[in-house]
């Protein structure tokens, strides 16, 4: 059970750059996830903190004992990886229990561990079975297992639900979140491309930027989702990605600024631009699930013909024909909407789900 601290961590490669700036304060009995684009260095962060890479520049340390150096072995870390690699002629319990045998620890004890993993993990009717009799979510589970009988200080998981299907992944995602909750003390680290893992799982979220090399925001899944730093991490939240409507503002009041969207519309964002003269270049954000059809008197934001729908059932995605070298312009309309190809619809949105962004992309709700 520890906390652990990675002040200025910097990886490079030779002459390639792959990670600067990183730092973290994680909190025992956090569950905090890495996110950002491949090649961002999720892998190669968690790598380091394992001790699997060597860190090039910075200070890692682990209940507040510096690590840079020390083996992976004397870390106090469990790495569990998305190829579970279960020893195929062992039973569920000689699987988990291999490790502290070589170790030599007393059969007792061994057995004590090995069965309180397995409550934990809802494996003690499957203990005697071979890997081979399980699921794939189940095997997963072992592999879990074999890192809870060595009580780890850090779990660090290596995108562990990659392999599964679909409709498994979910599945074993509530178990991670119903095994986490199980082990409110334990520390982990969890490495996910998917969106759904991280905002689900995570106690706060790490979101790479693979531009930059530096973390683009640290924060709380609702935190990255209502208050995003920057543009890269509007976008990278969020699916479809936010809408980023180039404008200018008209006018900058005291706790508002007023904007002239550039595509035509207008929109008021509770955020203060202060001291910045009209004509100013920003970007106005909206999420496609918070625009909503305009009625009369209401402020339109954004205005276009649809170019093509998606009827999913809960919601209809309307897709917009895009203006010269920018993206097309996504409105989630819940439910199943009239609007087909050629409809024309205005758009508006509640002014507190607006966000804003100077030309460079940093959110004004931190300036
Ligand atoms: N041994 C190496 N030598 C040179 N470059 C490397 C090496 N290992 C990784 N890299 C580079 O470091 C960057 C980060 O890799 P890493 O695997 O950590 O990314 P990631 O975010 O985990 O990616 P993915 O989501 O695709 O798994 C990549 O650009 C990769 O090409």
């Amino acid at each position: 059970m520890a906390s652990l601290l990675l002040q200025n961590i910097a990886k490079s490669y030779g002459t390639v750059e792959v990670l600067k700036d990183i730092d973290l304060d994680i909190e025992q009995g956090e569950l905090i996830v890495f996110v950002g684009p491949s090649g961002c260095g999720k892998s190669t962060l968690l790598r380091m903190i394992a001790g699997l890479e060597k860190i090039t520049g910075g200070d890692l340390y682990i209940d507040g004992e510096r690590m840079n150096d020390t083996p992976p072995s004397k870390r106090g870390i469990a790495m569990v990886f998305q190829s579970y690699a279960l020893y195929p002629h062992m039973t569920v319990y000689d699987n988990m229990a291999f490790a502290l045998k070589v170790a030599k620890m007393p059969k007792a004890e061994i057995d004590q561990r090995v069965r309180n993993a397995g409550k934990i993990l809802q494996l003690t009717d499957y203990l005697d079975r071979l890997p081979k009799a399980l699921s794939g979510g189940q095997r997963q589970r072992v592999a879990i297992g074999r890192s809870i009988v060595r009580d780890p200080k850090v779990y660090l998981f290596d995108e562990p639900l990659s392999n599964l299907d679909a409709a498994l992944r979910v599945d074993t995602r509530i178990e991670i979140a119903q095994l986490k909750e199980n082990m409110p003390e334990s520390t982990m680290i969890y490495v996910t491309h998917d969106q759904v893992e991280a905002m689900t799982l995570a106690t706060r979220i790490v979101v790479l930027n693979n531009k930059t090399h530096t973390i683009a925001q640290f924060g709380t899944p609702l935190d990255l989702y209502q208050r995003p730093e920057n543009t890269f991490v509007a976008q990278f939240i969020g699916s479809p990605k936010m809408n980023l409507l180039p404008g200018t503002i008209s006018a900058a009041q005291d706790t508002t600024t007023t904007i002239d969207v550039t595509a035509g519309g207008v929109a008021t964002v509770p955020v203060s631009a202060a001291g910045l003269p009209s004509g100013t270049e920003v970007q106005l954000g909206v999420r496609p699930e918070d625009f909503v059809v305009a009625q009369p008197g209401d402020a339109v934001i954004f205005e276009g013909q649809a170019s093509y729908t998606e009827k999913l059932g809960e919601v209809t995605v309307v897709y917009f024909t895009p203006r010269d070298g920018e993206d097309s312009v996504i409105a989630k309309i819940p439910g199943i909407a009239d609007v087909s190809k050629g409809t024309q619809l205005s758009l508006t949105a509640s002014p507190d789900k607006l966000h804003l962004f100077d030309a460079s992309g940093h959110s004004f709700f931190y300036k």
